[in-house]
């Protein structure tokens, strides 16, 4: 089945949080519509730009593009941005069934909205390890007032001013600023858009598969319904041994499905909360939706009687590796994996001060697109297009000390990992400290593969020990976001078997832009011929 969709993506004045701020929206609204399809249809959206005064480009996040590299949605790397007034149509096979999500990928564009979720239902016949009576879907977010030019010229200037702290967290796009904090004007608690929160029903004895998803751009989380418990079933489009948690700890770009059962009294309303983790939540409310039980006599807007859930301790990362560690693949759906890799590389992340600005590098490297995307100026083969010096694939584990600063300074740069087309490659993220001393968690999303994730663990991975031995070579779940938590690495394996061009990348919308990613090329001659749409900047201009 084809599934046609038109998007005019446009600023709106928008109040997710009561204050009132400029978002980007899909057909007037954000988060944007859900996408639903089954496993196998071909999704077409005609995305209209207008923006009138910036370009956009949007990724389909966990959907791996086979055969259609072109429609990857990054400006920089797959595509040229998308002009105002322009129209730019992606086009794609929905390939396995599953949790997904989608977002600009044009500068920081996400931090002003354009986001939403696509769910991917099994084909009728096809059973699942899993059972339910109904679902919901549960988009995470955070947001600030600030705008997103204001976060970027910040980020970018000397001195360096960071995005800081959101001031809210959204469930399904909804959030609860206390607007005595704000100036007068700027906020309004009893708008209609903003004065009630998310509900999601509960029907008593019913179970519910919660599709929860976070686009967070900074903001690790952690998700719980009071009084219930969650059973997690799926992650990032891949069945998962279940395992129950009271709360659930997720990262920006990573999805979950969990099944919680309607088992507790009906006669009351229960809270869903959000809280920051990983970074000091003291400036950021959690964030609140309402469990709704559709029960004789209930109002469903009642609230909760109780306070809202306080969530676990913002700085124990032990709890968190501890669910990192817990999610393998489910028996029967076990992708076998290649028992070694043919090339591994071993993937350092520091901040560094280059030219008085702070960035962040892998391998000493800070990623910066050139004006050409990468797909266009490698299949045509423009060797002036980029930097042709090859990134390291290592750095120098030996002597470096991951509990200080780094010590050189870095490059910014555009350089290509290419690998060999249907080669075996294993990735060691390693942590280390920023140039405040502190070290901190970094989801790492990659575009068009899915990988095994190997194992998590604490301090410097060593090569040359038996680090190897310490990594889960029989059921590893597959992913396309992993987080690699403070102080530690984080290893997964994939299969470069996927024809183009790819990033690899924090999903932290601040530090991708302070350059912390690499790009992954295979097979790129195999490409198919590129579209002309794709093309129009940097050495693209008037190429077909
Ligand atoms: O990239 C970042 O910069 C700041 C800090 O390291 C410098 O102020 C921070 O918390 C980040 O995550």
């Amino acid at each position: 089945k084809v599934h046609h969709y038109t998007w005019d993506i446009s600023y709106q004045l928008k109040s997710p949080d009561c204050f009132e701020k400029l978002a980007v929206t899909v057909n007037g609204e954000a988060p944007g519509p859900t996408i639903r399809a089954t496993l196998g249809d071909t999704i077409i959206v005609a995305v209209h730009n207008k923006l009138e005064t910036e370009n956009t480009a949007i990724h389909w996040h966990g959907i791996r593009q086979i055969d259609t590299p072109w429609a990857d949605g990054v400006a920089g790397v797959t595509q040229c941005p998308i002009l105002p007034g322009e129209t730019f149509t992606y086009k794609f096979v929905v390939d396995r069934p599953g949790t997904y999500l989608y977002h600009a990928h044009y500068g920081m564009q996400r931090v002003a909205g354009l986001n939403g979720m696509i769910v991917v239902t099994v084909p009728d016949g096809f059973v699942e390890p899993f059972s339910y009576d109904e679902e919901h879907t549960v988009l995470l977010g955070d947001w600030w007032h600030k705008s997103v030019y204001e976060q970027a010229t910040g980020l970018s200037s000397n001195p360096f001013v960071f995005v800081t702290e959101p001031q809210s967290l959204l469930i399904n796009g909804r959030g609860m600023f206390n607007c005595s904090l704000a100036p007068s004007g700027t906020c309004n608690a009893s708008r209609p858009d903003c004065a009630l929160p998310t509900l999601f029903t509960a029907v008593p004895g019913k179970t519910y598969l919660l599709r929860i998803g976070s686009l967070t751009s900074l903001s690790s989380l952690y998700f719980e319904i009071e009084g219930h418990s969650m059973m997690v079933v799926e992650a990032d489009g891949h069945y998962v041994r279940p395992f129950a948690v009271r709360g659930l700890f997720i990262y920006s770009g990573e999805t979950y499905s969990v099944l919680v059962k309607a088992d507790q009294d009906p006669r009351r309303n229960y809270w869903a909360a959000s809280h920051v983790v990983g970074r000091n939540p003291s400036q950021t409310p959690t964030g609140k939706a309402v469990v709704s039980y559709a029960f004789n006599g209930n109002n469903p807007w009642m609230p909760p009687p109780t306070a809202p859930p306080a969530g676990p301790p913002w700085n124990n990362t032990a709890i968190r590796v501890e669910q990192s560690r817990a999610i393998f693949a489910h028996p029967r759906f076990v992708e076998p994996m290649p028992a070694r890799a043919d090339r591994t590389l071993l993937l350092l992340n520091t901040q560094n001060r280059i030219d008085g600005h702070i960035k962040w590098t892998i391998n000493g490297v800070s990623l910066m697109f050139p004006a050409t995307p990468y797909l266009v100026a490698m299949k045509r083969g423009m060797k002036d297009a980029y930097e042709q010096r090859p990134p390291p694939d290592m750095y120098d584990h030996m002597s470096h000390d991951i509990s200080a600063p780094a010590p050189t300074n870095g490059t910014v740069g555009s350089p290509v990992y290419r690998l060999a087309l249907g080669s075996v490659v294993d990735v060691v993220l390693q942590n280390s400290n920023m140039l405040n001393n502190k070290s901190e968690t970094h989801p790492w999303h990659l575009h068009g593969h899915d990988f095994w994730v190997l194992g998590h663990g604490e301090g410097k991975f060593n090569p040359a020990a038996d680090a190897w031995r310490l990594l889960n070579v029989r059921d590893p779940i597959m992913k396309n976001t992993v987080p690699l938590h403070p102080d530690g690495w984080t290893a997964v394996r994939f299969r470069a078997d996927n024809p183009g061009v790819w990033l690899f990348h924090c999903h932290v919308e601040a530090h991708v832009f302070m350059g912390m990613g690499v790009v992954f090329e295979e097979g790129v001659e195999r490409v198919g011929r590129l579209p002309s749409s794709i093309m129009g900047c940097g050495r693209s201009k008037g190429l077909h």
